[in-house]
């Protein structure tokens, strides 16, 4: 069986990129990248859509060459260690027309498993993604949620050091999230080193996960969410208007993004009254004002100038960071309110 427990050098990282550089034709999808995961360690891929996440991934399971750099796994180059990683990429990747049982014991021996230990496997990872009543259903036959957990078990039948999972919660409902989440949880506490992209913070913050931060493919950021939130701290104030937004003089740094101005203030809640008065007349336009309280959201405006959540149209998605939600003219019983609530 090609499962790989043997410990490596002291230091060695599960997972090492070095200087990673890729390109499609013109397009620069990522650009000198450079991360480690350690054992046990989870590592949550974030960025916009378009910064290179995908590419990363495949670029780490051995699946594209990067034009620059050096992918190792274990101390090896992945060419050599593809037994030691499992990929669940973003499109499913599983057999409709067989069963749960049937996908789990032909992608188990494909993994190089014979005999009683391809079924002493299918049962092992079916348990804890909560799939032993589905073992003989067919996956046709199952929901969206149910499926992606059969595609995520797949990457898991040869125990991989490294899992890599590329939006695993992409359109799945909130009892598969949670339970993928805390099956995440476990596996990194048993030393499976974990790259995990996704478009909802509020994942990230419940894997208690180290975040890396793609933007048109370069790292960013990279630290715990109480070290991003440290360093690139404060929160913010955001508010949306009919038209452009009025000119407002205050004593912290604004930005105007067409409709919406956003102010940077370390106690956001604190500074809204001088917002307020500083826009005057202003405010009779005014349609949605939001409070971003110092978290991975406030974070990321402050790297990006974007929210991370405001492109992520997903209808399954939770709103990790309260509301992002933009009425498209002013309402009737006057601005919206919503605040996003602290994680660090
Ligand atoms: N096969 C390809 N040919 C040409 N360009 C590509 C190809 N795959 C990706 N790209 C481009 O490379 C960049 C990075 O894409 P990638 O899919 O890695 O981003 P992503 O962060 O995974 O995005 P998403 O969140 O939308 O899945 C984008 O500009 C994309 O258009």
């Amino acid at each position: 069986m090609p499962t790989d427990r043997a410990p490596d050098p002291a230091g060695t990282p599960v997972l090492s990129l070095r200087g990673i550089g890729k390109r499609y034709g013109d397009t620069v999808a990522l650009h000198d990248v450079s991360l480690d995961i350690a054992e046990g360690e989870i590592v949550g891929l974030l960025g916009h859509n378009g910064a290179g996440k995908s590419t990363l991934m495949s670029l780490t399971a051995g699946l594209l060459r990067p034009d620059t750099g050096q992918v190792q796994v274990c101390g090896e180059p992945v060419a050599r260690a593809r037994h030691r990683l499992g990929l669940a990429p973003q499109d499913l990747g599983v057999y409709p027309p067989l069963t749960v049982r049937q996908n789990l014991c032909f992608f188990a021996e494909l993994a190089g498993l014979r005999g009683r230990d391809v079924h002493r496997r299918t049962d092992d990872v079916a348990e804890p993604l909560g799939l032993t009543a589905l073992l003989d259903r067919r996956v046709a036959r199952l929901s969206g949620g149910e499926q992606r957990r059969v595609h995520t078990a797949v990457a898991l039948l040869h125990r991989p050091r490294l899992l890599l999972l590329d939006e695993p919660t992409a359109g799945v409902d909130v009892e598969t999230r949670t339970r993928l989440i805390d099956f995440v949880r476990d596996l990194a506490a048993t030393g499976t080193a974990v790259c995990y992209s996704t478009h909802y913070l509020a994942e990230v913050e419940a894997l208690d996960a180290d975040v890396a931060v793609l933007d048109h493919g370069r790292l960013i950021a990279k630290g715990s969410l109480q070290e991003l939130v440290r360093s690139h701290g404060g929160g913010w104030v955001e508010l949306t208007f009919t038209g452009a937004p009025p000119e407002a003089r205050l004593p912290w740094p604004v930005t105007d993004d067409g409709d919406t101005l956003r102010v940077r203030a370390d106690q956001p809640h604190l500074a809204l009254p001088e917002i307020l008065a500083a826009l005057g007349d202003g405010t009779s336009r005014l349609t949605n004002l939001n409070v971003v309280r110092p978290s991975l959201e406030s974070v990321f405006l402050h790297l990006t100038g974007r929210r991370y959540t405001a492109q992520d149209d997903s209808p399954a998605g939770p709103s990790s960071t309260g509301p992002r939600d933009t009425p498209d003219g002013p309402s009737a019983d006057g601005p919206r309110t919503t605040e996003t609530v602290p994680h660090a």
